[in-house]
């Protein structure tokens, strides 16, 4: 990505509209007066929305809801008796408290000015054509990562199913963030990170420190000074990893393995996980300590079953990366159906690798018909049952892609097999509670990522 030079510009006067949400006229008025000399421009056609509104009126909520349907609101009670939880629910982005104070004129400007500048990176090319998304799932959790990004220094934790985009998440949080000089974005993937190796990962190692340490080598920690550290896969760090990692997560400081000398590294910390981190915590597999340090600000990715609105975005572009020089081919009905209908377990990791199949069958100019799809990736005829195998096949090649051996799948397989055998032998065809059978029916685990980082930590300039 090249870097972002918006923060030079003056940062532009703030718009807004205001709606009488049920709130008296000449209240109204004096709210658009404070707003106008506090610099806030009035246009009917503003993103933000101001709603004004009397406390005591019944239908409030309501008007919000009704506003919010096409902006952002911002919900301005005009005294203080209301439920501000209730109004975020009705769909409010914030609230504020009325007093009739410059003050609160001025509060709303420097909200407005926030709003204002995160739409504009939200839609510069350069974020839209980084991280493809429209629907509204997204389009709120990019903002919450723009807001984060360029707004604030905290530690940032991206969750989300595997293949969401959390790694290309990071990269642009590490692209808006605003320090300057900048230095790199350093990735290391913990679940590829060897126990008895980790100090000599997270903090470096001097020469001579153990056998095999014939140079001086920096690091992820002290990569990443002046620059991002992205933890990939957090959730597989070992416990006792965790607690080795809180100094340095606090005070950013370290020694290498091998010296005693204290160093200093200034870096952002992102990490992403596809775990569910408030449920290992709960179950002692993730220090509490060290979850607070790491989530300073955490951010979730929708799957890609959550907004089928942007499958069609996406795949044009995928098609673009193939061909960048012409328009992508249009979609017939029936691959359109498909690629809406279809199961992504892997998210848009699993769409692209579908749409690059079904590229490269694509030949001539004229739109992707059924023909262009391989013949795994089609439709099962009609009496023909193959959800089974379909979902077999894309578990394996999951699981293959982050890095399971064919003995380790091999093993798995055979042991569900006679499970099941058994089960059915036993009268208990979904394998529940069959004599001599184990009380917890065994499951696959989730897909474990694609590891696309490989090993150690990377570098990216
Ligand atoms: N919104 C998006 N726009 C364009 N490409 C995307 C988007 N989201 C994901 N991708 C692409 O999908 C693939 C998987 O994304 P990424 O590696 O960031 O996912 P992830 O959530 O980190 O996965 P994992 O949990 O398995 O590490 C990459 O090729 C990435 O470039």
């Amino acid at each position: 990505m090249t870097a972002l030079t918006t923060e030079t510009r003056r940062p532009p006067a703030p718009t807004a509209w205001i709606e009488a949400g049920g709130a008296p006229d000449d209240a109204v008025q004096a709210v658009r007066g404070g707003l106008t000399s506090a610099g806030v421009r009035l246009e009917p056609n503003a993103r933000g929305r101001i709603v004004v509104f009397d406390p005591d009126d019944p239908g409030a909520a309501a008007r919000l809801t009704a506003a919010a349907a096409s902006g952002r609101v911002l919900a301005l009670a005009l005294r203080d008796a209301t439920d501000g939880w209730e109004l975020l629910r009705a769909g409010a982005s914030d609230v504020v408290i009325w007093d009739g104070t410059p003050d609160v004129a001025h509060l709303i400007a420097d909200r407005l000015r926030r709003w204002h500048a995160v739409d504009e990176l939200l839609d510069c090319p350069h974020v839209r054509d980084f991280l493809i998304g429209e629907s509204p799932a997204w389009r709120a959790a990019l903002r919450d990562a723009v807001e984060a990004a360029r707004f604030t220094n905290s530690a940032v934790l991206i969750t989300g199913e595997s293949g969401t985009g959390k790694e290309r998440l990071a990269e642009l949080i590490h692209d808006l963030d605003p320090r300057r000089p900048k230095r790199k974005l350093v990735i290391l993937d913990c679940s590829t990170v060897v126990p008895t190796l980790s100090g000599s990962e997270f903090f470096g190692h001097e020469r001579g420190a153990f056998t095999g340490a014939s140079t001086v080598r920096e690091g992820a920690f002290e990569l990443a000074d002046g620059g991002t550290l992205f933890l990939d896969e957090v959730g597989e760090l070992p416990v006792t990893l965790q607690a080795e990692l809180l100094r340095v997560i606090q005070e950013g400081t370290f020694k290498r393995v091998g010296s005693n000398v204290w160093r200093k590294s200034r870096f952002r910390l992102i990490c992403a996980t596809n775990r569910d981190l408030a449920a290992e915590r709960e179950r002692g597999g993730f220090r509490s300590d060290f979850y607070f340090r790491i989530a300073g600000c955490t951010l979730h990715l929708p799957s890609l079953r959550e907004r089928p609105e942007d499958i069609a975005g996406l795949f044009r572009y995928f098609c673009r990366q193939v061909a960048p020089d012409r328009e992508p081919p249009p979609l017939s009905e029936p691959v359109r159906d498909l690629l809406l209908h279809r199961d992504y377990p892997g998210n848009v990791r699993d769409l692209r690798s579908l749409a690059l199949r079904i590229i490269h069958r694509h030949l001539g100019s004229g739109p992707i018909t059924v023909g262009d799809v391989p013949e795994h990736d089609r439709p099962a005829r009609p009496g023909e049952d193959r959800g089974g195998d379909r979902r077999l096949e894309l578990y394996l090649r999951d699981r293959l892609a982050a890095g399971s051996s064919v003995d380790e799948l091999t093993a798995e397989v055979r042991a569900e097999a006679f499970r099941l055998c058994s089960a059915d032998r036993h009268g208990a065809p979904n394998g529940a509670g069959g004599p001599g059978e184990p009380e917890e029916p065994h499951r696959h685990r989730v897909p474990e990522k694609a590891s696309l980082t490989g090993a150690g930590a990377a570098p990216r300039g």
